[in-house]
């Protein structure tokens, strides 16, 4: 029995999220001020890659002192009566004691680093970072806050949308069967919900479509309680030169100091995996020296295909869908609706399917008309039944050629293969595995470095319970590829894309382990790049040994000439030939030139040097050989004279 103050309460699905924004990837300032610029980011390169255009992206996040937040919001900024009652406050004591912590902590790391051999300058440089990190820590309760601008060239919003779209949680264009980074309607609604916690501003939009004469201007907030866009401010402004695209605009509590290497880190794995993308990132820091500005120029013109909305699978579908896809459909007769609205089913097998079902239903039984429990026995048939696999064509993979040229200009490996799986299935949705596995390159660690991708978004987070870096440490025998996972610098890039990909949360941090569909498909390509390194790494490794072989050689020449030259010389010396020496005499007669002087040293290190060489020569040759013996069967070419075509 419910005790009588239990009062029955409704909350709306933005307060949900606002009570568990941590589900949604925004668990503190910094994670906040990261999701906000992943969500607008992957929101822009969704909106131009649906109109087949290169995206070009540009991202500024300004620093915005407690100050400047107040002139904003016109709160007047007060002088403090009591410093004491505030947070930040030290006594004289306290301070003293930091000092002398602070000093201490200093020598100790100095010494530390002399130890290690490190230069004076780069000691230096340490204890300053460290000196930073020591202010930064001391200065926490001082808040910062950023204006997070992403500004794109995409298809932009129809202006009467732009309300809903972007003040309404779950509500978007992405929920159908079709691959996008978006898929749950919530994200920029998020940073929306976490400026109003956190600065109270609205977010600020313009957004024009493809050829539209005006701009839409918007300024708005979210109604959390409930659920509903609060419009502050809406105009249409001229677009004299037809710019299309959005710009949204949003001021946040964050913190940059903790979060900038994820953001950094962020941005350029978005570069790797789409190279046909141009991205500019700015930070305006308070003080003008602490800016940033960086360019990941566009490598390549050559944007992947598109993805194509498909139809649902029927394994994919389940009973509340099929009842809502009854509702939705514009065909009225169930033999339609089946091969219209679904994957996988013609016409004819569409027929069967009815027959199957044995509930009275026909081919042209009005849709309207079934009943809950002929609804019931279709949603069961359709699980049960046979169906050709949905074939993946519709999905858009970064590509083989995207992958590596991603990889190569952002960490110039000194080795990369790629490779691209078919398409496989997790309930009824198709999914495709690319992997690239790369091998030396900038900042790239010892050791296995992972690098994950979900429909073409970086996936940073929690990688530790991912399919990917559980596959990639645990169940790949490294060096059965002549590749030591502890010593080589190894970078391994896996790329996953679906039109559902199963992530574990509204975050989208990983994928879950336990798909044993998924763990094949990732093991297999990571394999699959792994045979085509150990080759090269074989030819590698035999060119070196070569190369030692014949520098070893080369090494002992002179000693060997000389010792050679002096038994010869005093060979030729000796006056009593028996008939032994005679006969070696007669045969080889080399010690002639020795006697003449004709024959020195360096003549014999010049002849031992060219022998070298010549073996050297014939033993690469004979290698070459076997190898193309050894790499597959060879099409024969036929050529023949140009004058044989006319
Ligand atoms: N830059 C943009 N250009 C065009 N449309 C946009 C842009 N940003 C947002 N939208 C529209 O607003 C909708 C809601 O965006 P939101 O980020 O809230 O969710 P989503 O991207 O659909 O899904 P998810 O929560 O998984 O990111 C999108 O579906 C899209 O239609």
């Amino acid at each position: 029995m419910p005790k009588k103050t239990d009062t029955l309460e409704q909350k709306s699905p933005a307060e949900f999220f606002a009570e568990n924004k941590n589900i949604a990837g925004f668990d503190n300032p910094g994670k906040s001020l990261y999701t906000t610029v992943r969500e607008l980011v992957e929101n822009s390169l969704d909106a131009a890659e649906s109109l087949g255009k290169l995206p070009s992206i540009e991202v500024t996040i300004e620093e915005v002192t407690q100050r400047q937040l107040n002139k904003i919001r016109e709160v007047v900024n007060h002088e403090r009566l009591d410093k004491e009652l505030y947070q930040d406050h030290e006594t004289e004591e306290a301070k003293r004691k930091r000092a002398a912590k602070e000093l201490k902590e200093r020598e100790r790391l100095k010494k530390q680093l002399e130890k290690k051999g490190e230069n004076a300058d780069a000691i230096e440089t340490k204890l300053k970072d460290a000196e930073t990190k020591n202010a930064a820590a001391a200065s926490k309760t001082v808040k910062t806050f950023y204006t997070v601008t992403v500004k794109d060239n995409g298809m932009g919003m129809p202006h009467k949308d732009i309300p809903d779209l972007l003040g309404r949680v779950l509500s978007g264009t992405k929920y159908g069967v079709k691959q996008t980074r978006g898929k749950f309607g919530l994200g920029a609604k998020m940073a929306l919900i976490w400026s109003k916690m956190s600065t109270g501003l609205p977010i600020q939009i313009r957004s024009a479509r493809v050829n539209q004469s005006f701009i839409s201007s918007y300024t708005l907030d979210i109604d959390i309680q409930r659920n509903e866009p609060n419009v502050h401010q809406s105009k249409m402004v001229d677009n004299p030169d037809r710019w299309h695209g959005s710009e949204l605009s949003v001021t946040i509590l964050g913190n940059w100091q903790y979060y900038r290497a994820k953001i950094m880190k962020y941005l350029r794995q978005i570069a790797v995996i789409t190279p046909y993308s141009h991205f500019v990132f700015t930070f305006k820091a308070e003080d003008s020296a602490n800016d940033i500005h960086v360019v990941f120029a566009r490598r390549t013109e050559k944007m992947p295909q598109p993805p194509k909305a498909t139809k649902h699978h029927p394994r994919s579908v389940d009973l509340e869908l099929v009842k809502q896809l009854i509702q939705k459909t514009k065909y009225s007769k169930l033999q339609q609706f089946l091969c219209k609205e679904f994957d996988a089913i013609n016409s004819e097998h569409a027929g069967k399917l009815i027959e199957e079902m044995q509930s009275g239903a026909e081919p042209d039984t009005d849709l309207r008309s079934l009943t809950s429990k002929q609804i019931l026995m279709l949603h069961q048939l359709l699980h049960v039944a046979k169906f050709s696999d949905p074939s993946g064509s519709h999905l858009s993979p970064a590509g083989e050629y995207n992958l590596r040229l991603g990889i190569s200009k952002e960490l110039h490996p000194d080795l990369v293969a790629t490779y691209q799986g078919d398409a496989h299935v997790l309930e009824g949705h198709a999914f495709i595995v690319e992997a690239a596995v790369s091998i030396g390159g900038r900042d790239i660690k010892p050791g296995i470095n992972i690098f994950r991708f979900a429909n073409r978004i970086p996936l940073l987070f929690e990688g530790g319970s991912d399919v990917i870096t559980k596959t990639a440490l645990k169940r790949i025998t490294w060096p059965a590829y002549k590749i030591s996972p502890t010593s080589d610098k190894v970078g391994v890039f896996v790329s996953i894309v679906s039109t559902k990909i199963p992530y574990k949360g509204a975050g989208k941090e990983y994928i879950a382990d336990d798909m044993q569909e998924m763990v094949h498909a990732v093991k297999q390509s990571i394999q699959q790049c792994c045979l085509q390194l150990k080759a090269k790494i074989v030819k590698q490794q035999a060119a070196r040994d070569q190369h030692q072989r014949r520098k070893n050689l080369v090494k002992y020449i002179p000693n060997a000439a000389r010792a050679v030259f002096t038994v010869l010389e005093s060979m030729a010396d000796s006056r009593a030939l028996g008939p032994k020496r005679k006969r070696l005499q007669d045969e080889v007669d080399i010690l002639a030139p020795v006697k003449q002087m004709r024959t020195d040293e360096d003549t014999l290190i010049a002849r031992l040097t060219e022998h070298v060489e010549k073996i050297d020569s014939d033993m690469a040759l004979e290698y070459q050989v076997q190898q193309g013996m050894a790499e597959g069967i060879r099409q024969n070419v036929f050529l023949m004279p140009l004058s044989a075509q006319q």
